[in-house]
């Protein structure tokens, strides 16, 4: 039997179990207008002829489950493409594609699809070029058009809230619009490791495989903060050499150079060099504001520009916080009936926010400090405030004296204490060595704004 045969009788057997089990007129509505496009692998793709029907199709995955057992021999997953929701080229490239079930494969299948993870908001058209991120973007634009050619694995790195995932996410939104069947996958990687976790707990890690090793872009966020556990290490490794051997892209991204990556292993960060590693710097006063124009677009408010300005000058190292202001401002003017937002709301909104942050900044002790750079810097809190002197330990020490200093105002003495006793001088010469780096050196601005950002 051909195993185009075998798609029709699955199909068919599909539409049978739903005749038996639903309605007539849910039958006609729902389900008679579905179309087979094809059978990759494990994942059937549908054609809907309208996009509002998905919730319902998506509540159907019994009828994919039993068919695919009863031809196959095995579970499928499934995928749902809407007509109305598709451009003619896309609905084309769809409806070209040989309905070709390649039912040799004998892996364990996910029994539920598999989620993107990617957020539609973040697309190339709306994000602002500037000189901080011009090369990134370029980068990032060159792999979308041709994915796992040009620079793999693309390695962006930056200070937070600079459009790190921002630009993966339009990555795999580009690349899904080219080819919708694309199996594209963002996650972090807290994620990845959970995955991997519950995977080997409930013993799946032929699904976990499945999940990860079959992709054809892989966005994996904030690499920084993957687990130095040797087993996920290890999972990690295999499953960037399974994707770069194949083919597929992978993204990564970070708040440092791949070379200060502790928490991985030489031999996987020095893959990452084989693609492209490229930064994000803070934005500068012509982006904020394009940035500020952009999004003010969206709300009912009026800006004059001398107000985002003023924004703009206030903010100018973080685009998250950009963005918070800008909503602070909106939320202040309308809790006020302001519709034309002039300086003196933004100013006083502005003003609030401080206040804000300064509140949070309340329950902020020294050990919390302490505790959140040790763990920053992967090293144990009693190497922070012990006597040994290596540079991977003296470095995030005076980083943990700087930060105490400057956040909680305490003595140099007093912070002496809190770091097993060490004197004053000594408190004041890693004050000021941080200080100064603090001025010229983006790596340390950086780490500085990452931690900060946990209190
Ligand atoms: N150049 C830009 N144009 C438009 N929006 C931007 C730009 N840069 C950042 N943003 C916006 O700023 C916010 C923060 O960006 P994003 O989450 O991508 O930062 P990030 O670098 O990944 O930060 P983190 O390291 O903290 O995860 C997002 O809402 C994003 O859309």
């Amino acid at each position: 039997m051909s195993l185009l045969t075998e798609n029709q009788k699955f199909w068919d057997r599909v539409t049978e179990l739903a005749h038996q089990n639903i309605g007539q007129q849910a039958f006609e509505f729902f389900i008679e207008p579905a179309q087979l496009l094809s059978i990759e692998k494990d994942v059937v793709n549908i054609l809907l002829d309208s996009g509002m029907k998905k919730d319902y199709w998506r509540k159907q995955s019994d009828l994919i489950t039993t068919a695919g057992f009863e031809i196959f021999g095995r579970p499928l997953t499934y995928s749902l493409y809407a007509k109305d929701e598709l451009s003619s080229n896309e609905l084309n490239k769809l409806t070209s594609i040989d309905n070709v079930a390649e039912t040799t494969s004998s892996e364990t299948i996910a029994t539920a699809p598999i989620a993107n993870g990617l957020n539609e908001k973040y697309i190339f058209e709306n994000f602002v070029q500037g000189p901080g991120n011009r090369w990134t973007l370029a980068a990032a634009v060159a792999v979308a058009d041709k994915p796992g050619d040009t620079y793999n694995p693309l390695f962006i790195y930056g200070g937070a809230g600079l459009g790190k995932t921002h630009l993966m996410h339009a990555i795999g939104n580009e690349i899904l619009k080219d080819n919708p069947t694309a199996k594209v996958k963002y996650v972090s990687s807290e994620n990845f490791v959970n995955d991997y976790v519950n995977a080997t707990r409930k013993n799946q890690m032929e699904n976990f495989e499945n999940t990860y090793r079959n992709l054809d872009l892989l966005l994996l966020d904030d690499v920084q903060f993957f687990s130095d556990k040797e087993g996920t290490k290890t999972e990690f490794f295999n499953t960037f050499n399974a994707l770069y051997d194949k083919g597929a892209q992978i993204v990564l991204t970070s708040d440092r150079i791949p070379q200060e990556l502790n928490n991985l292993e030489e031999r996987l960060v020095s893959r990452f060099s084989w693609g492209l590693t490229t930064d994000i710097t803070a934005p500068d006063y012509e982006t904020r504001m394009a940035i500020l124009l952009i999004k003010s677009e969206s709300s009912r408010l009026e800006f004059p520009s001398e107000t985002l300005s003023y924004i703009a000058g206030q903010i100018d190292s973080n685009v998250r916080e950009l963005e918070g202001a800008l909503n602070r401002v909106e939320f202040v003017a309308k809790a006020n009936g302001i519709t034309v937002v002039d300086i003196e709301t933004a100013s006083q909104a502005l003003r609030s926010l401080k206040n804000a942050t300064q509140q949070s900044l309340s329950n902020l002790t020294i050990k919390k400090i302490q505790d959140e750079v040790a763990n920053y810097y992967h090293i144990s809190f009693s190497d922070l405030v012990g006597p040994k002197r290596p540079k991977e330990i003296a470095f995030p020490r005076q980083i943990a004296m700087y930060l105490v200093r400057e956040l909680l105002g305490t003595s140099l003495p007093a912070i002496g204490t809190a770091f097993g006793g060490r004197d004053h001088t000594t408190v004041m010469y890693a004050y000021r060595q941080i200080s100064d780096k603090m001025k010229t050196d983006i790596e340390v601005q950086k780490d500085i704004d990452s931690i900060k950002r946990k209190f």
